[in-house]
């Protein structure tokens, strides 16, 4: 049995984070993956899709500018796309393993699985700590239909080594709408199967109805209340069969994506053993991020049920691990906006409440909501649909909700995320000379002047 002060399962953006603040401070620590060193943004999720999502604004701009100066359109070469999007991933793996020898952490690969409630097994080794951090991020949600096998994940998706003609993506959330937007733009024909009334249901439901034409206008075909409840293989076609309106329906294609939630990964880690309390959403934790069964265990990323499973998140959750870890609980999880984009072009980015969620809270507030495709910053490039909503709070003028769908919205968004954190006022946001033609110059006109 090898003692540390910490162990952390898990070795993406929350698992790191903690590793290395605490080695920094000089504990003794090792970190577990089973998978490739480095976690999901930087090879599986976020970083490799945002690459894809790069070709994809390519296509995108040059459509919208046929017959305005731009006379061909270029394609997509898929494989060469992907050798592309691999010298950003592939490196991943061994960098981090530098970066952890450096740092002094002894790393361990393999499945972690709890042996008792401060010692874990990986392979062969037993090791046994003060502190374990569950960093355990999260995989797709077992879907429990016939045919569950036949399906690829995102992960998967970006390793395809050829796009199929045809794609059906399972699900309407955010790598539904992400990869059904990349797959369109490099010529597949795809289609979006959604159980719920609406897709990417977190999104305030206006600005989601103007992506919904954005998306259908370049062909993808998008089905609403069509729960999948199987996947057959019909010689080289899946058939995918869906209930919707109480009958059932069924599609043939030529690829099924997972796109349908991710869950917390604690399949493997034995959670019993170490009394450890899980959740639908994940590890149970306290503001602390602490365990509430386990006072041993602190959890952070996606894996903790605690805030969205998005980078920034992760990241945040293990600065918080770490300082709780190292000078006792005194940090706790603050539930401020966070934003978020959906990467489509144009990508739809947001942050703080909806209008629905601005209702059901009784807030009062002014709401702004208006497409803004005879906006400059729309016509010049041609953008078709494009649109936002703001929500400012009547008493305090504050921006309490800001919904945008057009180009420069993911970096928009993070202008109201300063001034919601900073308490800017929306008159204060308003007034603000900034550069001009750019997105941010559209700010002002994005405010209530109520
Ligand atoms: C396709 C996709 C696109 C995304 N795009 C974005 C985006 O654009 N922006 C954004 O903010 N977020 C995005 N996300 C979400 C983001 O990737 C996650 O929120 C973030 O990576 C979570 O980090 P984490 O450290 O909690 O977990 P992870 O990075 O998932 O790390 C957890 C690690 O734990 C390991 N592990 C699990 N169980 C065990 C075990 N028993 N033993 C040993 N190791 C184990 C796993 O192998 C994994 O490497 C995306 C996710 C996906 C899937
Ligand atoms: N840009 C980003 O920040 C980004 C991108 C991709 C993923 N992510 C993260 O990854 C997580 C997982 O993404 P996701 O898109 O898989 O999940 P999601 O939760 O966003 O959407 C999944 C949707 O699939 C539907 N669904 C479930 N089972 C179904 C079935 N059998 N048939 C039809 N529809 C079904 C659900 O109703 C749900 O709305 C997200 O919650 C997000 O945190 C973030």
């Amino acid at each position: 049995m090898q003692t540390f002060d910490l162990i952390v399962v898990g070795t993406g953006s929350a698992g790191q984070t903690v590793a290395q603040k605490a080695r920094q401070a000089g504990k003794t620590v090792a970190i577990i993956d089973k998978l490739p060193f480095g976690g999901t943004c930087s090879q599986r999720g976020c970083d490799p899709k945002k690459v894809l999502v790069g070709a994809a604004e390519v296509v995108a701009r040059a459509t919208q500018m046929t017959d305005k100066g731009i006379t061909s359109v270029p394609t997509i070469d898929w494989p060469a796309l992907m050798a592309f999007k691999k010298t950003f991933t592939d490196p991943v793996p061994d960098n981090t393993v530098r970066k952890f020898d450096d740092l002094g952490l002894q790393s361990f690969h393999g499945i972690a699985t709890f042996t008792s409630p401060n010692s874990l097994r990986v392979g062969q080794d037993e090791v046994q700590a003060k502190h374990i951090v569950i960093a355990a991020g999260a995989r797709p949600q077992p879907l429990g239909i016939p045919g569950e096998d036949l399906l690829i994940d995102s992960t998967g998706f970006l390793e395809l080594p050829q796009l199929p003609s045809e794609i059906v993506m399972v699900g309407g959330g955010y790598i539904a709408f992400e990869f059904a937007h990349i797959a369109a733009r490099a010529g597949a024909n795809v289609t979006i199967l959604h159980k719920g009334m609406r897709p990417l249901e977190g999104f305030d439901a206006d600005v989601v109805n103007l992506l919904v034409k954005a998306m259908e206008a370049i062909g993808v075909h998008i089905v609403l209340e069509a729960n999948v409840i199987a996947v057959e293989q019909k010689s080289d076609e899946l058939s995918v069969c869906y209930e919707q309106s109480g009958k059932t329906e069924t599609l043939a294609t030529r690829l099924v994506v997972h796109a349908a939630g991710r869950v917390a990964d604690v399949a493997e880690l034995a959670l019993d053993k170490a009394g450890v309390d899980v959740g639908e959403k994940g590890v149970k934790v306290n503001g602390y991020l602490q365990s509430v069964s386990n006072p041993a265990v602190y959890a952070c990323g996606d894996v903790a049920d605690k805030g969205l499973p998005l980078t920034p998140l992760a990241s945040y959750e293990g600065r918080i691990v770490a300082d709780n870890i190292l000078n006792g609980n005194k940090q706790t999880f603050m539930n401020d906006p966070v934003p978020t984009t959906v990467f489509t072009v144009p990508p739809l980015a947001s942050i703080g409440l909806t209008e629905e969620q601005a209702s059901q809270q009784g807030r009062q507030v002014n709401v702004l909501f208006q497409e803004t495709t005879d906006w400059y910053s729309s016509r010049r490039t041609n953008e078709f649909i494009s649109g936002f909503k703001t929500l400012v709070d009547k008493d305090t003028n504050q921006v309490v909700g800001a919904h945008i769908l057009g180009s420069g919205s993911d970096e928009l968004i993070n202008l109201f995320t300063l001034a919601i954190k900073h308490r800017i006022s929306a008159k204060a946001l308003g007034d603000m000379l900034l550069a001009y033609p750019t997105h941010g110059s559209d700010l002002s006109y994005m405010l209530s002047e109520d």
